[in-house]
């Protein structure tokens, strides 16, 4: 049984390119300023959001949208609308700035803001009582999965979303070194789109300052990159790869959010079941 076949068949979107296309749309998109890949993706990729935890390339690319809406609105005599909706994943165990930076940068940009958190959990108190504490020490798989990837395909499914907009780049490293401009998710048709795909961190760092970008303040305090509170360390070190400070000590590089798919619900069910094989067997 294939992979395809795992995932159930109204989550299994179309193939809207082959390998050949993709290939040849690669080449094209590589020659194109961030701006006209957002144009051209705003114009002929149906269903498009933009995923974004608010780091730096998020941002830009938020901010880029925004001028696009404002230009297409003007010439054609509308009332401005932010043409590409945002989904935040809210883990529940995000610092209080990267909260509160959603929803200053949604509002200063007026874009639709979509908030999904772990399924049945309005709150972390919420969360460990059904999964108990310090999930991500004890299970860390399940724990990407039950935050980040469950959140994120629901929210795909009852949005209707078939291409994703995300903030990775190369130079982000590790398993983003060769990443495309467009990709298409093996399986499950998504397309996912990296607009600053080939951006270094100065000509980042250059923008957000020439077009005063909101950011997070942690960045301001030796942060680099800024996912879950336990799991976000600062550098204080400007030659340290950009990442480094995220899962420090750990053998891991990803939250899941951009692995494989079924392989991440595949290691979920099997840490389920271990778990109900275990209580079952201390059973008397
Ligand atoms: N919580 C959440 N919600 C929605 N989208 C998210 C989330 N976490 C990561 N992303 C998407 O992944 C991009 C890279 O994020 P990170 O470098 O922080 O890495 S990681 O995904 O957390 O491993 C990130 O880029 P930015 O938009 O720059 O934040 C998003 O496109």
């Amino acid at each position: 049984m294939g992979p395809n076949e795992d995932y159930d068949s109204d989550e299994r979107l179309p193939n809207l390119f082959t390998e050949k296309h993709l290939d040849y749309l690669n080449e094209k998109l590589a020659k194109l300023s961030p701006k006209k890949i957002l144009e051209w993706a705003i114009v002929s990729l149906p269903g498009l959001y933009q995923t974004t935890a608010f780091g730096l390339t998020g941002l830009i690319i938020l901010d880029i949208i925004s001028k696009i809406s404002y230009e297409y609105a003007e010439e054609n005599e509308a009332t401005p609308q932010h043409l590409v909706p945002l989904i935040f994943v809210d883990t529940l165990y995000h610092f209080d700035e990267t909260l509160d930076l959603a929803n200053r940068a949604a509002s200063r940009y007026n874009a639709p803001l979509h908030i999904y958190k772990p399924v049945n959990c309005e709150t972390t108190q919420d969360f460990e009582q059904i999964y108990g504490k310090n999930l991500w020490e004890t299970d860390d798989s399940s724990y990407d999965y039950l935050v980040k990837v469950e959140p994120s395909r629901r929210a795909y499914k009852e949005l209707g979303v078939s291409a994703i907009i995300t903030g990775r780049r190369r130079s982000q490293k590790g398993e983003r070194e060769n990443i495309k401009i467009l990709e298409m998710e093996t399986g499950t048709g998504l397309l996912k789109l990296n607009p600053l795909a080939l951006w270094d961190f100065p000509r980042v760092k250059a923008y957000i300052r020439a077009n005063e970008v909101p950011y997070n303040p942690l960045l301001d305090k030796g942060y680099r990159s800024v996912g879950d509170w336990h799991s976000t360390k600062p550098i204080n070190n400007d030659t340290t790869s950009e990442r480094d400070g995220r899962w420090q000590g750990q053998n891991k590089t990803e939250c899941g959010l951009h692995k494989d798919y079924f392989k991440m619900r595949a290691a979920f069910v099997a840490a389920q079941k271990r778990k109900v094989t275990v209580i079952s067997s201390n059973t008397p």
